[in-house]
């Protein structure tokens, strides 16, 4: 044969998922987007059309529906655990589950009170997560997206590298402003050691995340990235490796002069395009990197 099988996978693709718990009259919901990603002992299927291996994507659809009502969804870190493990353990062929998990946070409206069954969604950030189980070793990598934020003052960018191309002014007092993207690796890889508490740890990250951010007298966004992580591997020991992307939302001073105004770091044109994007990991002494390169690939 001139050609063979490479990598391959397969699964239902954002399965938008929504429970609501009922506690009397007052209302929990959990609203997540569900992608399940199986491999294994597939050869079949892609040179012969024989599907005595393949178990439905339909099916692994009606498994998210079900999996919601029968173990509910604790986390999304948890509710992906019970699906990968169900795929790997009930099929053979099936060596390897990846289930991915975008979660949508939804708020109480304020009524007199908080209203028991009505909710708005929230603006900020899309949480993610990705579970990887191969029957033997778990990976669990959660994230963000989507989240925007905003220093007004306590950043700078001077001294950098000048060549025949740079016009960029120095600024000793900019805004900082950026789109978080991020992921985190946790550490717990096997049965035998005790899970993370999901929700504790995914509010956790965040918050020290934040901080770092607005605590950071920023010199540059890529010692404020680093500071975000070190922030998170210093005080969560259930995570090991970080890793973010940052756009740079840069604020431009807009010129008043022609006006016959005086622009004191008051007057911004926002800018979408372009950006400055600045990446990096950052690691616990020891540990590999494992998280990709590229976050549009997890
Ligand atoms: O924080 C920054 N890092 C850079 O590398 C950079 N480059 C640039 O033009 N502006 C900025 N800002």
């Amino acid at each position: 044969m001139p050609t063979f099988l490479g990598q391959n996978q397969y699964g239902k693709a954002e399965n938008r998922v929504v429970k609501i718990t009922r506690d009397g009259a007052t209302h929990h919901i959990k609203d997540l987007n569900v992608s399940v990603s199986l491999s294994g002992d597939m050869d079949e299927v892609h040179y012969s059309g024989s599907n005595a291996n393949v178990l439905p994507t339909d099916t692994t659809k009606n498994t998210v529906y079900a999996f919601a009502k029968e173990h509910g969804i604790e986390s999304a870190e948890q509710f992906g655990i019970h699906l990968a493990r169900h795929f790997v353990t009930s099929q053979e062929p099936i060596r390897t589950a990846r289930i991915r998990v975008e979660e949508y946070a939804w708020d109480r409206i304020a009524v007199s009170g908080e209203a028991e069954h009505s909710f708005v969604r929230k603006g900020q950030e899309v949480r993610l997560t990705q579970i990887t189980y191969d029957g033997t070793s778990w990976e669990v990598v959660s994230g963000l997206k989507d989240l925007v934020v905003m220093n007004s003052t306590d950043s700078e960018f001077w001294g950098y590298v000048k060549d025949t191309y740079t016009t960029l002014k120095e600024a000793h007092d900019r805004i900082l402003a950026t789109e978080v993207s991020g992921r985190w690796r946790f550490n717990w890889s096997d049965d035998e050691q005790p899970m993370p508490d999901w929700e504790t740890s995914y509010g956790q990250v965040r918050q020290h995340m934040l901080q770092a951010f607005a605590e950071t007298y920023s010199l540059s966004l890529q010692q404020t990235l680093y500071q975000m992580g070190a922030r998170i591997i210093d005080n969560r020991g259930e995570i090991d490796e970080v890793r973010f992307s940052l756009p740079n939302k840069h604020h431009f001073l807009v010129d008043l002069e022609p006006f016959g105004l005086k622009n004191d770091n008051e007057v911004y044109f926002a800018a979408d395009r372009p950006y400055g994007l600045i990446e990096a990991t950052i690691l616990r002494d020891g540990c590999e990197a494992r998280i990709p390169v590229d976050l549009t690939n997890l």
